[in-house]
């Protein structure tokens, strides 16, 4: 069974939502982080949250996931304002993967899987109340491959195992919407590629900050390319990661070319720009 289909909230046939943002404005001291983001994250595709150190993925991010308030702008999920949500009605709409998310080293897998139920236990007569939660968190764990690890306590994992643990939990929140943060920072290139292929197969909407511009043209639909605080670039990987743009963000001389052998795009680059 998919994720997509033990979702109760999700009608079979239902599309996935948009994650929309408008004119997204943040400021931090006298610094304007994020300045008119406008983004649309389309439903049941990957998009790739590009961009330098420092302009802005990470807080654009918390804004997506409703953690942090815009000074300016909106976010929606299909048609549903997030600031008309409360935490837990949220926390079932949309969930980050953290870049560094503490996790105590005491629990097992299991129960830090089990941590992305909370916003799913009702009360009854007094008690927790959750009864799809024990066969939703057996279900994440199968789906990244953790289920012999299930008993592990967190402070014995690699950092490998970490990442699909704390993806785990956030699946285990059933969101419409799966925000990624630098999801692939310490893994090896098997696990890369491992990792976010799961994250294409779960079929959900979902924006991933990355680094590596190759995983990128690999692996997303679109991108979103920040530089700044603003958006530089946004469309299919194609359209969007033009050479000109490559330059005037990054610096370097580089081109998407088609792979020898896949039917996909991949990343050329030459070396930085040469100064004129
Ligand atoms: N509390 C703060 N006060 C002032 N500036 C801040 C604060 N937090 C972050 N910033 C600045 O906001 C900008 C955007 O930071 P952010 O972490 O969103 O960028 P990023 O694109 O995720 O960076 P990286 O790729 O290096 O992780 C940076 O210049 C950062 O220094």
């Amino acid at each position: 069974m998919s994720h997509r289909e033990h979702c109760v909230h999700r009608g079979a046939h239902d599309d996935l939502p948009d994650l929309t943002a408008e004119g997204v404005t943040v400021r931090l001291g006298d610094r304007t982080v994020l300045d008119g983001v406008g983004v649309r994250a389309a439903g049941g595709r990957v998009t790739g949250l590009l961009g330098p150190n420092g302009s802005g993925k990470t807080t654009l991010l918390h804004v997506l996931a409703g953690l942090r308030r815009p000074d300016a702008g909106a976010v929606r999920v299909g048609s549903t304002d997030l600031r008309g949500l409360g935490d837990r009605r949220r926390a079932r709409t949309v969930a980050l993967v953290e870049q560094h998310a503490a996790t105590t080293v005491d629990l097992t897998v299991r129960e830090v899987v089990a941590l992305g139920r909370l916003p799913h236990r009702g009360r009854l007569g007094g008690a927790r109340h959750d009864p799809r939660g024990d066969a939703v968190v057996e279900e994440v764990l199968g789906m990244v491959g953790l289920s012999d690890l299930a008993e592990r306590t967190w402070g014995t994992l690699s950092g490998g195992e970490r990442q699909r643990a704390h993806l785990a939990r956030t699946l285990a929140q059933e969101p419409e919407v799966l925000l990624l943060d630098e999801p692939t920072n310490h893994l090896d290139l098997g696990q890369q590629l491992r990792f976010l292929s799961l994250v294409r197969e779960l079929g959900l909407t979902a924006v991933a900050a990355l680094h590596d511009l190759e995983l990128a043209a690999a692996f997303c639909d679109d991108v979103v390319v920040l530089d700044g605080g603003r958006v530089r670039g946004h469309g299919p990987v194609g359209a969007a990661l033009t050479t000109p743009l490559l330059g005037e963000v990054y610096g370097v001389e580089a081109s998407l070319a088609p792979h020898p052998r896949l039917s996909r795009p991949h990343l050329v680059w030459d070396g930085p720009v040469e100064a004129p």
